[in-house]
């Protein structure tokens, strides 16, 4: 099965290196299109897949069509492609904002869509992607797609309307997740530590904390209960944070991603 993508920039290559590492996929099946010779170039490099300037030789030799370009190109390259594409293709999104009726209508006719948010953790094989199923996608097409997703980290099948809140924390969410890293490598920093010790200290921190979390099946708040000891350290970093609306800024941020996601 050849797997191509429309779009050859950071989700996509994040998508790709993903599929390679999980070793379920080699860079024979893969073939990648972009008009931004720069980003041609990188794909091709960093990976090893054959990268064309051309959506319409992805389209005639991908079983599944990844469009990964950004909202505002996506009308663009249907109109390029939709005479071109098979009623037995598999499609998937990666973009937000564009909804299954309105890539339908863009097609002119309606499509095997998968509608999805992944995010760029995949590169590692730990992203986290929101997946929501066109009505002409069958079981085995989903099925396809899964494997396809899957191998790049979790899954989660996801109601539409739901997609764009879904895009605010889990395909914003690294940016944030990097902030924080920043923000606690920083004030390391000041107390003295070194740039890299301070980075590795944050990163295994945030990394531990979500596989504790995952794997203890324990509330958030009792975790962070366990690290607060009484009269101690913790406790007063806790109230600063509250004090300054650490967790309302955060929601804030999601809700504003949200908002923005549906209007792209
Ligand atoms: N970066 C991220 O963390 C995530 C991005 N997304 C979505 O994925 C999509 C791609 O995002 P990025 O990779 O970050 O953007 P990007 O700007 O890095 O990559 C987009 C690529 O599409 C190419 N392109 C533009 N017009 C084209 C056309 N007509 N035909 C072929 N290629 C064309 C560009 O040259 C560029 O290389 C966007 O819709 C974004 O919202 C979704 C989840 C996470
Ligand atoms: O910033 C964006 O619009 C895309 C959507 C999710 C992550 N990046």
């Amino acid at each position: 099965m050849k797997i191509g993508f429309i779009g050859c920039g950071n989700m996509a290559g994040a998508i790709i290196g993903g599929l390679l590492d999980s070793g379920a996929y080699h860079k024979e099946d893969i073939i990648g299109a972009d008009v931004y010779a720069p980003s041609r170039e990188k794909t091709a490099k960093n990976f090893g897949i054959k990268v064309t300037d051309q959506n319409l030789e992805v389209v005639s030799l991908a079983d599944i069509v990844v469009l990964s370009v950004k909202p505002q190109f996506v009308e663009e390259v249907i109109k390029d492609i939709r005479d071109h594409v098979r009623e037995d293709q598999l499609f998937i999104t990666i973009i937000p904002g564009k909804t299954l009726a309105w890539l339908n209508e863009t097609f002119g006719k309606e499509m095997k869509i998968i509608r999805t948010m992944p995010n760029t953790p995949a590169l590692v094989k730990e992203g986290m992607t929101g997946v929501c199923a066109g009505d002409k996608v069958t079981e085995e097409d989903l099925k396809k797609g899964l494997e396809v997703l899957n191998a790049f980290g979790r899954t989660v099948a996801i109601k539409e309307d739901l997609l764009d809140i879904l895009t605010g924390v889990s395909g914003c969410g690294p940016a944030y997740c990097f902030l924080f890293i920043e923000a606690l490598a920083d004030a390391g920093v000041v107390g003295g530590l070194s740039r890299s010790q301070a980075y590795e200290l944050a990163a295994q921190t945030l990394l531990g904390s979500a596989k504790l979390f995952l794997e203890s099946g324990k509330h958030p708040g009792e975790l962070k209960d366990m690290v607060c000891s009484p009269g101690g350290a913790t406790i007063e970093g806790v109230r600063t944070l509250e004090n300054m609306g650490f967790r309302s800024a955060v929601m804030e941020a999601v809700l504003a991603s949200a908002d923005k996601s549906r209007s792209l």
